[in-house]
């Protein structure tokens, strides 16, 4: 049950209840960005300025145990969204909380439950699956003794050989590295596993495993998942719910049939398109001509 209660960092916060993993309340982040070629005189030395409300307003609560999908064009404000729940960023206004604790008031304990784990994420390639689960165990505050032994534990059902445990990660292939990368994110419990397109630039064999595996991983861990992707069907298969985002604002939340049932269509594609007025290609390309 939720309920309303005061504490020091809000006058009125809903105390997060045990099932709820983010709560996310009016938040709100802006950018100011320097215009380039602007015809101004008085703005020829330091540039035009505009303000861009990169996330607007935005209000949504993710469960414990979900997979929540954030759908959206090139700009549509994802990644910030993400970096805000990552503490990298605070928001200028509204209230997030993780797992009932303010990211801004208590980010490091935030971000002991965070793990954000992308294409390419921060490995040490050159040091074996082992060591970088050993080195991620350290960063989380578990003792040695405990780190050795749950980085041990996912090895082996990653079915990670011993052999291969102590073979440098650039040798693995990109989906086993993503697995080790998904892995390494279930160090602490509860966690929070943000998934910035976990299948991008993979084999469709690597890709269906890493899929697979990240339904495993629902299932056996106290995990939740933030997925940020470019596959509908991904998005469709693995998301308990989908937030459509656009210029900021989420359009639309609701489970993937929910969605499609609002727009009156059975693809995915479909909502996309109906929702943001941009197809699918049209927003990938965007991407593409800003990568
Ligand atoms: N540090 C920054 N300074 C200025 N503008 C920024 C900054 N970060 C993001 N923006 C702007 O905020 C808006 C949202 O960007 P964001 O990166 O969150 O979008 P996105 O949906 O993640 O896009 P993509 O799919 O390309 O990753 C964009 O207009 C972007 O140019």
């Amino acid at each position: 049950m939720t309920q309303t209660v005061s504490t020091p960092e809000h006058p009125v916060l809903r105390q997060a209840d045990e099932d709820v993993a983010i709560h996310c309340q009016h938040v709100s982040k802006r950018f100011v960005e320097t215009v380039e070629g602007s015809r101004r005189w008085s703005n020829w030395f330091r540039g035009e300025r505009r303000m861009i409300k990169a996330v607007n307003d935005v209000s949504f609560t993710v469960r414990r145990g979900e997979i929540f999908g954030l759908l959206g064009p090139n700009g549509s404000g994802k990644s910030t969204l993400i970096r805000l729940l990552s503490t990298l960023l605070f928001p200028d206004s509204g209230t997030l909380t993780v797992f009932g604790k303010d990211v801004v008031h208590h980010q490091h304990e935030v971000r002991r439950w965070i793990n954000r784990v992308s294409v390419e994420a921060s490995f040490f390639k050159k040091l074996s699956a082992m060591e970088n689960l050993r080195y991620a165990a350290r960063l989380y505050g578990l003792p040695v003794k405990e780190g050795e032994k749950r980085a041990m534990q996912i090895l082996r059902r990653l079915g990670i050989r011993e052999n291969k445990a102590h073979t440098p990660l650039e040798n693995l292939s990109r989906g086993m590295q993503q697995k080790v990368a998904i892995a390494r994110a279930l160090m602490t419990s509860p966690v929070l596993v943000l998934l910035d397109e976990p299948t991008t630039g993979l084999d469709p064999k690597s890709k269906r495993d890493v899929q697979a595996y990240i339904k495993e991983v629902m299932q056996t861990h106290d995990a939740t998942m933030i997925l940020t992707t470019h596959d509908m069907e991904e998005a469709e298969s693995l998301c308990d719910r989908i937030a459509i985002i656009d210029q900021g604002r989420i359009i639309a939340l609701d489970t993937p049939d929910g969605l499609k049932r609002l727009v009156g269509t059975d693809s995915m594609e479909t909502v996309f398109f109906e929702l943001t007025g941009k197809d699918w290609e049209e927003a990938l390309a965007d991407e593409d001509m800003d990568a």
